[in-house]
């Protein structure tokens, strides 16, 4: 028996043998779309996808990978790294933050939970301030949420908030964040209406100011701590709409980079820094984006910059973003409890696992892969490799990214004997379509499609199997679509650059789904004779490829994982 109680011993696959080298790759944003010139991957030379593709429907085929598929409240919401790995590696759907959150509004729950009691101590005679992503995306946070939140909190005693926003521009269309600092300032006017002084108090774009992940710069974390806690930044604005809008002109800044800045007064001082006897709020409900300022703001021995100056407050995360660390200790919704994943089956069932990405995506396949978790199960089984990522640049500037890296290190895993699973994350598809560079997404397409090639041979070697994934889409489709499928013009009669992840819409039986396209491939040398794709299973999705892959490592599945999505057919 495990810590949790389960029994961590599998069942013997009546049919699959144990022992093959399993290669297991996730391309970052890499999802399958109709063939045009704003789809990257189409445009881009990627021999080994496309030779992969030809094993269709028996070693080739889609399964979903947003909406309910990966526990998202509604099938209009595009997957993301985090659920998508979630999915990949606990073979089961939990309902997720961003549905969580609504639940925990919509019934009142979340201002009866502990998180809440603790920060309203503070509401008598400090500032409550809320920081986060400014965006109606769903994938960090949700505009909707945020204004819920603050109605809320005023209701509850809050009598000074202060907001500290980041702007978006990466799961929505460039631009937007003027719209969005818009409503905000209307529903901050309501309160001051009723009696709450309530105001922005700072903001920056996300990929430059707080939303750094897996401390790949600190120096993000450091200027987002300067606005929010010194009220110190290079630009000065007396409300949020202005700043924005004059930032995105004078400093040619997309939402994304948006330098910081500060509101100030008529007298030019700051409305809202943070200060002892304050509470606290990070509101996004995903974790990787929130850790580096949650340890900013809560651990007393921090050496990743100089914050100068600590105030004692009362912090609360609107989720708890790291389970193991217990990072932050007050939270005001609780997160979905991801037990028992793939990985952890593994390790108790004798397989050893190889894990590397590159800093920006390495917690996706460790951290996300094993249920927000930090850590091995057990450092005797598992290696977990980082590549470096570069810092301080935009990922078209570099878009072959670190794959040819990650590639060598996977292969070399594989050759080494040591390892049955050697598992990657290949971000190229994702971190250049998200800078809305079609030219350089193709040739990060192209970098990506390489990489797997390395890592194929290294199998073809060792007599193994291989099953390429992704997490979600993104480089297959670059521009906003109407509902006819063509570029949706702009007012100008300009396209519009999608810089997001993607939700394809098809027909399906005469039904409208939208439906995220995703491909699955499995094959290799060490595959089976008679391993091929359940046909029953028509709407598989990312859920199913644990069980798939513990089948493959010779074991049957735990009888609660979403069913495998293949059979083994008698020749
Ligand atoms: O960069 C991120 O934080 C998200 C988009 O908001 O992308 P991904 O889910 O692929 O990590
Ligand atoms: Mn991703
Ligand atoms: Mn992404």
């Amino acid at each position: 028996m495990g810590s949790s109680g389960a029994s961590w011993k599998l069942a013997d696959h009546p049919k699959l043998p144990k022992g093959k080298v399993i290669g297991l790759i996730v391309l970052d944003g890499w999802g399958e779309a109709d063939a045009d010139q704003y789809n990257c991957i189409h445009v881009a030379e990627t021999p080994t996808m496309d030779s992969l593709k030809k094993g269709a429907p028996e070693k080739w085929r889609l399964v979903k990978a947003h909406g309910s598929a990966v526990g998202l409240p509604t099938e209009d919401d595009m997957g993301n790294s985090e659920v998508g790995h979630n999915a990949l590696g606990a073979g089961r759907i939990f309902a997720q933050g961003a549905k969580l959150v609504d639940s925990a509004l919509e019934t009142g729950k979340i201002y009866q939970g502990s998180g809440f009691k603790y920060i309203k101590e503070s509401f008598e005679t400090g500032t409550l301030h809320l920081i986060g992503l400014l965006s109606d995306g769903g994938v960090h946070s949700r505009l909707d949420q945020v204004v819920l939140l603050l109605n809320g909190a005023a209701k509850h005693g809050a009598k000074r908030i202060r907001l500290h926003v980041l702007t978006d521009g990466r799961d929505v269309l460039d631009g937007s964040s003027v719209g969005f600092a818009e409503t905000l300032e209307n529903e901050l006017a309501k309160l001051r209406e009723i009696g709450v002084d309530a105001q922005v108090a700072s903001g920056g774009g996300r990929m430059y100011v707080t939303m750094d992940r897996y401390e790949n710069d600190w120096e993000v974390v450091k200027r987002g701590w300067d606005a929010q806690v010194l009220g110190e930044a290079p630009h000065k604005f007396r409300n949020s709409v202005e700043a924005i809008k004059k930032l995105r002109t004078e400093a040619k800044a997309t939402d994304q980079y948006l330098p910081p800045f500060v509101i100030v007064d008529d007298s030019g001082k700051p409305v809202g820094p943070i200060v002892d006897g304050d509470a606290v709020v990070t509101f996004n409900f995903r974790a990787d984006r929130m850790v580096m300022l949650a340890k900013a703001l809560e651990y007393a021995d921090f050496d990743k910059f100089d914050r100068v100056r600590v105030p004692k407050i009362r912090y609360a995360g609107m989720l708890q973003y790291d389970g193991e660390l217990k990072l932050p200790s007050h939270y005001l919704v609780d997160p979905p409890e991801i037990d028992r994943t793939s990985g952890e089956y593994l390790t108790y069932n004798g397989v050893h696992t190889f894990a590397c990405s590159e800093t920006v995506k390495f917690g996706h396949v460790t951290f996300f892969w094993n249920g927000n978790r930090s850590g091995y199960f057990n450092d005797k089984m598992e290696e977990y490799v980082e590549v470096p990522s570069d810092s301080g640049i935009t990922f078209n500037v570099q878009p072959k990214m670190k794959a040819v890296e990650i590639a060598e290190k996977a292969r070399d895993a594989i050759l080494s004997g040591k390892f049955q699973q050697v598992r990657v994350n290949l971000p190229n598809g994702d971190m250049v379509g998200h800078t809305g560079d079609i030219e350089a997404t193709v040739v990060a397409c192209k970098a990506a499609d390489e990489a797997v090639k390395i890592m194929l041979d290294a199998i073809e070697q060792v007599g193994g199997i291989y099953v390429v994934t992704a997490d979600h889409g993104n480089a297959e489709d670059m521009v906003k679509r109407n509902k006819t499928g063509q570029p949706a013009l702009d007012k100008s009669g300009n396209i519009q650059i999608l810089t997001s992840h993607t939700l394809q819409p098809v027909l399906i039986d005469g039904f409208c789904f939208c439906l995220s396209r995703f491909q699955l491939q499995l094959e290799g040398p060490g595959l089976a004779p008679g391993v091929r794709f359940r046909k029953d299973l028509p709407s598989g999705g990312l859920a199913n490829v644990a069980a798939t892959v513990i089948n493959l490592h010779g074991f049957e599945a735990p009888a609660d994982y979403e069913p495998s999505l293949i059979e083994v057919v008698d020749n």
